[in-house]
This record gives structure tokens, sequence and C-alpha cells, in this order.
């Protein structure tokens, strides 16, 4: 994960500044199938995305995330554990400097290559912002990625990194369908956390999907391509960009499947 370098100490440190890396409800955790509740009440997810939302696909230094338009009710979840509306603004990866680690949660200590993060705020709120910092603010659903085929539709996503190589360097990223990069089954788990990355604040529902979806080992070369530096810069590989697990703390991680 992000050890300590050029742009900040790493996890082991973050509590220094930020106490709440401590709290009771911190992420990513690792997943117990065995030892998540099922829970009938839970709703099926609904993810209603609208292609012509998306924006933009940025370098942010830590990640990279494609952008959407988020002042109207058009790219929604609603349903699963949440309630009320949430929009999606944006999502972005996680991921290791080689396919055994990667991603944020792990399934029976089980890391996969990259995690997929949907990022979507509540319209209950006035903003993103707003919603950030509030207990019921944020939704983010999870997917992991697993090495077999090379996945097509990941990889209009992955054509777009050349253009963003460095921190900071952004490029229009018009019509693309989040809906494509979910898997067939829509069976999560689910449970209070928070941000992963300092201000690490404990805000978000998350919603992590059991089915991953494939990657080839050249898709994530292509990840690997990204740099944490900006332009003129020692380059510096953007990998190992995840935090690893945090302790349970008494929460309760429910199933929406038997
Ligand atoms: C308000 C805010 C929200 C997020 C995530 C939840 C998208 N993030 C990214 C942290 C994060 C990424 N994956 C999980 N958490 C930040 C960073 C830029 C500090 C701020
Ligand atoms: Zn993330």
């Amino acid at each position: 994960h992000f050890a300590n370098s050029s742009h900040g100490p790493g996890p082991d440190k973050w509590a220094d500044d930020y106490p709440v890396a401590n709290g009771p409800r911190q992420s990513p955790i690792n997943i117990v199938p065995k030892e998540a509740l099922y829970d009938s009440a839970l709703k099926p997810l609904k993810l209603k995305y609208d292609a012509s939302n998306a924006k933009g696909i940025l370098n942010n230094g830590h990640s990279f995330q494609v952008d959407f338009v988020d002042d109207i009710d058009s790219s929604t979840l609603t349903g699963g554990p949440i309630s009320g509306t949430y929009r999606l603004r944006q999502f972005h990866f996680h991921w290791g400097a080689s396919n055994d680690r990667g991603s944020e949660h792990t399934v029976n200590g089980i890391k996969f290559p990259c995690e997929l993060h949907l990022v979507h705020w509540n319209t209950k709120y006035p903003s993103f912002g707003e919603a950030a910092s509030q207990p019921d603010g944020l939704a983010v659903v999870g997917v992991f990625l697993k090495i077999g085929a090379a996945n097509p539709r990941l990889q209009k996503v992955l054509d777009a990194l050349d253009a963003i190589r460095t921190k900071g360097k952004q490029t229009t990223f018009p019509n693309f369908d989040a809906k494509t990069l979910l898997p067939t089954s829509l069976d999560y788990w689910t449970y209070d956390g928070s941000l992963t990355t300092p201000p690490l604040l404990e805000s978000v529902t998350w919603i992590v999907l059991k089915e991953p979806i494939s990657v080839s080992p050249a898709q994530m070369d292509k990840f690997r391509s990204l740099l944490f530096t900006g332009e003129g810069d020692a380059p510096c590989c953007m990998v190992d960009n995840y935090r690893p697990p945090q302790p349970l703390k008494g929460r309760l991680v429910r199933a929406s499947f038997k």
C-alpha cells in the first residue's frame, strides 16, 4: 500500500494527523463470508446509469477517476441497504505492483489484484462535499477484479490512460456506461465504513459485490503505466495505492444472499 514516500506518510502514520484512522468504522476490512449475516430485509441494488453523464477522466495523484455529471438524478443508486437516492459522482480503482495484491477489501484474507469503487452521494444533502462528512452521506459499490480473460469493457477506460499518465492530467471521457463494468450478479456484502485515504471520513455505506469481473495481466500492466508524480517530476509508478484491512471493531457485515 502507499508506503512513506514523496507524497506523504503511509497508512501506518495517518493516525498522527487523522485520529479517526483508529476510529470505530474504518475501511477497508477483511470480509469473512461465513461470519456475514444474511439479511432478507436487504433490497436488491438498483443502479440506473446514464452513459451521457460521463464527463472526463483524471489522474488525481493517488488513482485515476472517471467523473460524472451529478447535478441531476440521472445516474443513481437506490435500493440495497440504503434509503433515498444516491447520485453517481465518480469511479476509480486501487491496484498492486503485482497480481498478488491491490484490492482494499479482502475475502477470507484473499487479496485481488484490483478493486473498482463506484462512488455515490446522498441527495438529501446539498452537495458531494457536504455528504462526505455525514454518516449516511456516501455509498460506494466495490467490485473485485480477478485475473482472467481480457475485459473489453474495461479496455475502453484503459485506452484513455496514455493521455493522463502524470498527476493532474485529465481528458474528456464522454458516453461511458459504468454499468458495463458490473458483474452479472449484484449479490453483495454491506457494512458501515469510511474513506480509505485521509481524511478517512466515516461516511461510507460500503456495498461490496461478491462476483468479481475479469482483468487480464496485460490490462493490469496498463494500470501500472500511470504515475503518482507530475510531469517533470522524477517518475514514480502508480501502484499499491490501497489501504490494508482495518479492525472490524464489532461491526456487523450483512449479506444480501444466502
Ligand atoms: C470526499 C472524498 C471521498 C473519497 C472517496 C469516497 C471517493 N475520497 C477518496 C478516498 C477513497 C478512495 N477510495 C475509498 N476512499 C476522497 C479523497 C480525495 C480524500 C475524498
Ligand atoms: Zn477507492
